[in-house]
């Protein structure tokens, strides 16, 4: 079977995108994995399937029709469903736009709720929900929940101390310590955190560089290490607001990726909004096994 797709990324976290408008498509995990394969398929950090709301197969997503035409359905490259994608969302309506399928503010329908997006200048900008801690009273009382030891670290074998926290997808932020070099730490492998989290867990590691401005890199659930991570970032800002002793703190912070750069925008209410670029880089067609 013949499927046209988009390559697209923001600050080099690639996609696969999938237009598939009428939802007649039923991507396994093993094909969405071969379309995400850099050696065998096309090559992405996900799969991103376009699909009219009201065509979602779960009811629950359907029922969002109302207040979304579009359904970001998001795939990890290992196949894979992840509730949210902060890059992919700027990806998945840049060619919404594109397309002339959207206006320039609009919501769009992912596993973790309705998502409101608006284009500004160069940049589009997601509202990305309200974050939550997992355990609220462990955060508040002693900074951290867990701990997260990685395989492979310069000099150090000691676990380093995280805190966990929810924005939609799961996330573990660790707050590097001041002698570990962000850049020296290996992540090939995953990163093992202690309690196990029941779905897994994105991992981020934090380095402040000055007021409002700290570098991040991730380890991604169901892919791997990747160049950017938007609701990583978001966790990242909003751990190192936390951190610094200002937990409701609102204000911009500039985090520092791989792949580029990206402004979090933290706003009364636990509310945050990503802000980046988001590129369309070929269309083709390929084929389904
Ligand atoms: N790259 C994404 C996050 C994608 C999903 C994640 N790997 C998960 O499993 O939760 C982003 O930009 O937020």
């Amino acid at each position: 079977m013949n499927l046209p797709f988009t390559k697209g990324h923001g600050t080099e976290n690639d996609f696969v995108l999938i237009p598939d408008l009428d939802g007649e498509l039923d991507l396994t995990p093993a094909q969405v994995a071969l379309l995400a394969d850099r050696q065998a398929g096309i090559g992405g950090d996900g799969v991103i399937r376009i699909v009219r709301t009201a065509r979602a197969a779960e009811a629950d997503i359907a029922a969002l029709a109302d207040e979304a035409e579009w359904f970001m359905d998001y795939r990890n490259a290992d196949g894979s469903l992840a509730q949210m994608c902060g890059n992919g969302t700027r990806v998945f309506a840049t060619w919404l736009r594109r397309e002339g399928l959207v206006g320039e503010s609009f919501a769009i329908a992912t596993r973790a709720g309705l998502r409101r997006i608006r284009f500004e200048g160069d940049d589009v900008v997601t509202h990305m929900g309200t974050w939550r801690f997992v355990d609220e009273a462990k955060a508040q009382s002693q900074g951290f929940d867990s701990l997260v030891h990685v395989d492979e670290a310069e000099d150090i074998t000691e676990p380093y101390s995280a805190l966990s926290l929810d924005l939609g997808n799961p996330h573990t932020v660790v707050a590097l310590p001041e002698n570990v070099n962000l850049n020296g730490i290996r992540l090939r492998r995953p990163p093992a955190v202690n309690p196990v989290p029941p779905e897994g867990s994105n991992v981020e590691f934090v380095r402040v560089l000055g007021p409002g401005r700290i570098s991040m890199r991730v380890h991604e659930r169901g892919v791997g290490e990747t160049r950017s991570c938007g609701t990583g970032v978001c966790v990242a800002a909003i751990g190192t607001a936390f951190w610094s002793g200002d937990v409701d703190a609102t204000g911009e912070m500039t985090v520092e990726v791989p792949g580029g750069t990206l402004r979090v925008r933290l706003l009364p209410g636990r509310e945050v909004e990503l802000a980046g670029p988001a590129v369309l880089v070929a269309d083709g067609t390929t084929t389904l096994v």
